[in-house]
């Protein structure tokens, strides 16, 4: 275990099953788009990861696009004031739009997200969230596929950096509060 890291929540072993179950839910879920398949879409950088690995799990033909977004105004993150810096690179209207996203925290960048994917058209829209953590002021947000409850902390690892490290790790653990 890194020396950084108070507490592993989910080892590499974990996430590869959740992640292969959401994949298999998914496969079941949108078997009558055998034909034109799902769109998924993460949101760089966090997301690539997950994303990534539940792609090879979907047993369906699967696009994969991207978009990046920042948030600004008093510096904090995820303010809820939001700027494209990188939009899709295809149409989404008429598509079945799966957002893969590697946590939901406060909810304000899927609530920004789903708001502007939505106002495209798309067929259907859904979240697949690897970690939905447990806290108090969260957006409501209908994920129709959650991999782990998370607890209230700071977590590092599988996508999830602080200050651009600790997205490599294989596991997603609690960063030690000395670190940051
Ligand atoms: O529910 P929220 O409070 O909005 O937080 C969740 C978002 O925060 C993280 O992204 P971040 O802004 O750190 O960018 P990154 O993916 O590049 O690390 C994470 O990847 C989610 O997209
Ligand atoms: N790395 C990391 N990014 C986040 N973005 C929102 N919540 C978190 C978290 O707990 N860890
Ligand atoms: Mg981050």
């Amino acid at each position: 275990m890194h020396d950084d890291i108070a507490e592993i929540l989910f080892t590499e072993e974990d996430i590869a099953r959740r992640v292969d179950e959401i994949g298999a839910a998914i496969t079941k879920d949108y078997a009558d788009c055998a034909e034109e398949g799902v769109v998924l879409i993460s949101v760089l950088r966090g997301a690539a990861i997950f994303m990534a690995d539940l792609a090879r799990k979907i047993d369906l033909p699967v696009e994969m696009d991207y978009m990046a977004i920042s948030s600004y105004g008093n510096g904090a993150k995820s303010s809820g004031v939001v700027r494209i810096l990188k939009d899709l690179s295809s149409q989404i209207e008429g598509r079945h739009v799966i957002v893969a996203e590697d946590i939901l925290d406060s909810g304000l960048t899927l609530t920004y997200l789903l708001k502007n994917l939505a106002s495209r058209r798309p067929a259907s829209l859904e979240v697949a969230t690897l970690l939905r953590k447990r806290t108090r002021a969260q957006a409501k947000i209908d994920c129709a596929y959650v991999g782990f409850e998370c607890p209230d902390e700071f977590i590092v690892g599988y996508g999830l950096d602080f200050a651009e490290r600790y997205r490599n790790l294989p596991y997603i653990g609690i960063l030690k509060p000395e670190v940051y």
